[in-house]
């Protein structure tokens, strides 16, 4: 049984449709005049609200009386515009075609689509790593109204393919905001649609899994040309590590802001020296770790085992990052050179790499797990915690030699979170210890780490 489609939405069938002559051309994104009628009282109340509209002029009473009902304004960027007219495709290997309005960048780019379930935490998953090669619909349908701060990234960069929401908040306000999320997009070249029914799409990747789609402002492209890109194009099978880790290695030392501290547990702070490799590692990793007083060298993802050893670390920790991790057997091999000899970490891509490490296999998900609210059993304490979780594939648990412990499973659909190997020296999780969804239900797992280097030097 096929997900209803909403009445927007137009299927590519056989024989394909042509090109639908009701586009409108892309509007320009500089800043420009607009004719409103919106009534004065709102737009003034944005302006008392929102830096997007500083630069607003409204006419006063007298000339608007004078003038009739139109209201003059200055605006510039990117905020939801009711009157804009869509000026995006989103073009889904199964022939649908979503009709959107864009903001951030302009062009055509390929990516797979999947669904994240957080209701906050926008800024962090745009610079995700682990998002190369992905679009990303959000499920809350009201995004963009804190905008961007410069304390929220988890990496330098945005390697995402782009961001599909429901509503681009018209405003923003918070305290630590200095940018908006449609300049912010449009700085880092990444592509943004809004007023799309992200309910709808939704429910065809819970039906019919992940799917490549095609985003494009350019009308030069036809529906048939974008779909033809969709469905030649691969993520199974790539090596998406490469192209997101550091370069050459370096020494982290930020901790936590001491404002936003929560383990205040100073017994467990030790100072090992932990060697971290980059997967597409996220930055909160590296400040829980320096919170927990490690010192930590972070290392690219082909730096060689031989290296990492010759630092002495205490401890070494494997990174989250994009893509199959049946992929990457180089960063499989460096792995199974390093465990059992110091005590190691896995998070997300590094538990996966583990596992293949240990002999297990990895599949890829339906439509994988991301969002900040997945409940996880951990088995060995009997607690549920809630988390942050970010991946499309997930060890088997059939295939893992029986030395291996599974220590969590994700209590939506029982999968794999967790690992040990307590004669290896070895832990690992699916999820996001680091994130902060919220809870910070998943952070004892760093003080696990802590205590796991301890007990390897007495
Ligand atoms: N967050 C991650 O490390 C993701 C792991 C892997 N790339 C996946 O999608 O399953």
């Amino acid at each position: 049984m096929s997900c209803p489609l909403p009445s927007s939405v137009e299927i590519l069938a056989k024989p394909l449709v042509p090109k639908a002559a009701s586009m409108e051309k892309p509007q320009p994104v500089a800043t420009k005049v607009i004719k409103s009628l919106l009534p004065l009282k709102i737009i003034n109340s944005y302006a008392a609200h929102s830096k997007r509209f500083s630069k607003l002029q409204v006419v006063s009473a007298q000339q608007r009386a004078e003038g009739g009902s139109l209201i003059y304004a200055h605006y510039d960027g990117d905020v939801q515009r009711p009157w804009k007219t869509a000026d995006a495709r989103l073009v889904l290997e199964d022939g649908s075609i979503w009709r959107a309005k864009s903001f951030g960048a302009s062009g055509t780019q390929v990516g797979e689509v999947v669904f994240n379930t957080s209701l906050t935490g926008y800024q962090e998953i745009l610079t995700d790593p682990s998002y190369a090669g992905q679009f990303v619909l959000m499920t809350n349908p009201h995004i963009g109204n804190t905008g961007v701060n410069p304390d929220d990234e988890e990496s330098s960069q945005c390697f995402l393919a782009g961001l599909v929401i429901r509503n681009l908040s018209i405003c923003t306000s918070n305290w630590r905001c200095t940018e908006s999320l449609g300049d912010y997009l449009a700085k880092r070249n990444i592509m943004g649609i809004y007023d799309v029914d992200t309910r709808a799409i939704t429910r065809r990747l819970r039906q019919d899994g992940s799917l490549i789609g095609v985003l494009s402002t350019e009308e030069s492209q036809t529906n048939e040309e974008l779909l033809e890109i969709a469905r030649k194009w691969k993520i199974v099978g790539v090596d998406l590590i490469s192209g997101v880790s550091c370069m050459t290695p370096y020494v982290w030392s930020d901790k936590t802001h001491l404002e936003w501290e929560f383990n205040n547990d100073q017994k467990l702070v030790e100072n090992f020296h932990v060697v971290s490799y980059d997967f597409g590692i996220k930055h909160n990793i590296l400040r829980r770790l320096a919170s927990y007083g490690c010192k930590i060298t972070v290392v690219p993802s082909k730096w060689p085992s031989s290296e990492t050893l010759k630092m002495k670390p205490d401890g070494v920790l494997f990174s989250n990052g994009p893509g199959d991790p049946a992929a990457v057997p180089y960063a499989v091999e460096t792995v199974k050179e390093i465990i059992g000899k110091v005590p190691v970490f896995g998070i997300c891509m590094g538990h996966q790499l583990l596992g293949q490490a240990l002999g297990g296999k990895t599949f890829k998900m339906k439509f994988g797990h991301h969002g900040g609210n997945h409940p996880v059993g951990n088995l060995r304490n009997g607690r549920v915690e809630i988390s942050a979780q970010n991946h499309n594939y997930a060890v088997d648990p059939a295939s893992l030699p029986p030395r291996v412990e599974v220590t969590h499973v994700n209590l939506n659909d029982k999968s794999c979170a967790g690992l040990a190997c307590p004669e290896l020296k070895l832990m690992s999780l699916q999820y996001h210890p680091e994130s902060s969804p919220g809870p910070h239900d998943s952070d004892p797992a760093f003080r696990e780490f802590i205590e796991l280097m301890k007990a390897n030097k007495t």
